[in-house]
């Protein structure tokens, strides 16, 4: 099953530089194992926002989740999913 995915960072402020760091290095890490894995597809900035547009592969809404809460950005990301089905007029 496909899932369109919207993430919105939005990291504190007075979290020190140093920590904010480290998450984003974990979270980079994860991101791409997860792009190994096949589970995440497409990885899009928008243009001008701290967010992204992203396509997951996922068996079900559960694992989806689980795949989206491991994140280590999770805490600080408003994230919207969007399922996603065949459109008749697709030739791929
Ligand atoms: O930068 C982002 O959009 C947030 C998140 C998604 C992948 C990653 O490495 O960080």
């Amino acid at each position: 099953m496909l899932f369109l995915v919207r993430m919105d960072v939005n990291i504190p402020h007075d979290l020190p530089a140093e920590q904010a760091e480290a998450i984003k290095a974990r979270e980079k890490a994860y991101a791409q194992q997860l792009q190994r894995e096949g589970h995440w597809r497409h990885l899009w900035r928008v243009a001008g926002e701290y967010a992204n547009y992203s396509v997951f592969d996922a068996a079900s809404n559960d694992e989806l989740h689980g795949l989206l809460s491991q994140l280590p950005l999770f805490p600080f990301m408003k994230i919207q999913v969007t399922p996603l089905a065949q459109h008749p007029s697709a030739i791929a």
